[in-house]
């Protein structure tokens, strides 16, 4: 592979010896991931329906690789069932170190399409918020659709400059992920086409931009709280100096120990000016060192007051400005009747027709530019309420009554994803109707209407299978 000459004379230069295994590795295949999602199902009964052989990703706990050469996990029912995503190994670290616990606030500020964002809000379990933001508004919409597919319904999905959110979020967070756009420089194996883009934006555009990005995200964070920033390149100007920046512009940030895997590079203090040695504690991954592409990490804490956290901070409350439900509307507590879940109506958002359940204590957002704010659970119609499809993927089997479950081999499954209606008289009986949950294997794909033991099929026409 050709690849600039300024680039190679910088890899030699920070990795001497290792440089030729380095460029070997530009011949060997590239590594296909897929990541469980723990918010759906544990990664040991995932290993037991998973259709495929799949070789544990040893620094990842819910991390395979598959063979992407043969086969296509984005195209099985499973995949629609938001039980993995799929990702370059490297890439699922930064959000696996930061430690993320539920009813923590947390943000993702380059968070599309949403490879760490899914992992995060995974980990709250259902508590807390996770605020996912992208500059960019047509990336911003992968990243709902992702973010919904996984069944996170606590997440705001905006797309902000950063500088912008710091007005609203004064040291709101508890965890912040940084994955800073960045010149690529750790794609070059498994994308030629970075080797291009990074001609034309290199380290010193991008390295502008992350400290601009790293410095305003450390304003929104809380003392006690932590920041993970990450990249996917190896210049030392995107990555050690970043750090040296940050620590420079707020010295109450401290770095803190990643936890360790044996193919991780430490950090290099010496491409810092300061030769700060707390620098060797961030992380250098290397294509030449383990099974992954190129990524470098750093663990912040912000210190100087007391611990903050989840249970120790002052509630505030919502206040946005919008039409609050005092009580359920009737057609939204009627169809309520099949699910589980408690509501409460404080939390209840109604624009239009569309109701939203949004998370608690979140500030005044007026201004912000949104995609989704809390769970979309559905439409008021005329006297009646239609669920949503965001609704069904957060919902599990047992939590709703009217289920239609069908195994994986049957072939009404992959007719229900192309959207059309369904014959289930085998599984109803005539006196059935309403709203039913469609499943595979009892895991929720989505709605569907019955009438007549025909099931009138409600899949989002956007996300319907294709071939
Ligand atoms: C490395 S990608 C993020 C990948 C994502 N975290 C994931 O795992 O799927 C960087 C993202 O930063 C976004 N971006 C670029 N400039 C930005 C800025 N000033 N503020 C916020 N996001 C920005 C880009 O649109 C891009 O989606």
């Amino acid at each position: 592979m050709n690849l600039p000459r300024a680039f190679e004379e910088k890899m030699k230069h920070l990795l001497h010896e290792e440089y030729e295994d380095y460029i070997r590795c530009f011949d060997e295949p590239r590594h296909f991931g897929l990541r469980v999602n723990t918010n759906k199902i544990s990664v040991e009964d995932f290993l037991k329906i998973a259709p495929w052989p799949l070789q544990p990703i040893p620094w990842i706990r819910n991390g395979f690789y598959y063979d992407g050469e043969h086969i296509h996990p984005a195209k099985h029912p499973y995949y629609f069932a938001g039980l993995y995503y799929l990702q370059e190994p490297s890439a699922m670290t930064p959000a696996d170190r930061l430690p993320v616990e539920p009813g923590e606030r947390v943000l993702d500020i380059c968070a599309a399409p949403g490879g760490k964002a899914t992992e995060l809000g995974a980990k709250l379990k259902g508590s807390g918020v996770l605020i996912a933001n992208d500059i960019s508004n047509s990336r911003a919409k992968g990243l709902l659709k992702n973010l919904e597919l996984f069944g996170i319904g606590n997440m705001l999905v905006l797309s902000e400059e950063p500088g912008k959110l710091t007005e609203y979020f004064t040291e709101y967070f508890d965890k912040i992920l940084i994955d800073a756009p960045c010149s690529g420089e750790g794609m070059f194996r498994k994308d030629k086409k970075m080797v291009k883009a990074w001609e034309e934006h290199g380290p010193g555009f991008f390295s502008k931009l992350q400290r601009s990005i790293i410095t305003q995200a450390a304003s929104m964070l809380s003392p006690g709280g932590s920041l993970l920033y990450s990249t996917c390149t190896f210049d030392a100007s995107e990555n050690e100096q970043v750090i040296e920046y940050l620590l420079s512009q707020y010295p109450e940030f401290e770095l803190c120990r990643i936890e360790p895997y044996e193919g991780f590079a430490p950090g290099i203090p010496e491409l810092s000016s300061s030769g700060n040695d707390s620098l060797s504690e961030t992380v250098r991954i290397f294509p030449h060192r383990m099974r992954g592409e190129g990524h470098y990490l750093a663990l912040l804490k912000k210190g100087n007051r007391e611990e903050s956290g989840a249970g120790q901070r002052e509630k505030k409350k919502v206040s946005k400005g919008t039409v609050k439900a005092a009580k359920l509307p009737e057609e939204l507590a009627a169809f309520w009747k099949e699910i589980s879940w408690e509501l409460d109506a404080s939390r209840l958002d109604i624009h239009g027709e569309r109701i939203y359940y949004m998370p608690e204590d979140l500030p005044d957002m007026r201004g912000i530019r949104f995609l989704r704010s809390g769970l979309l659970l559905g439409e008021l119609k005329k006297n009646r309420f239609e669920p949503s499809q965001a609704l069904a993927m957060c919902l599990k089997k047992q939590e709703y009554s009217k289920i239609l479950d069908f195994s994986l081999g049957d072939e009404r499954i992959m007719k229900y994803l192309k959207g059309e209606t369904l014959d289930v008289e085998d599984k109803t009986s005539a006196k059935e109707k309403g709203w039913y949950l469609v499943c595979v294997d009892g895991y929720p794909l989505g709605f569907g209407k019955l009438a007549g033991q025909t099931l009138k099929n409600k899949y989002l026409p956007g996300w319907r299978c294709q071939y």
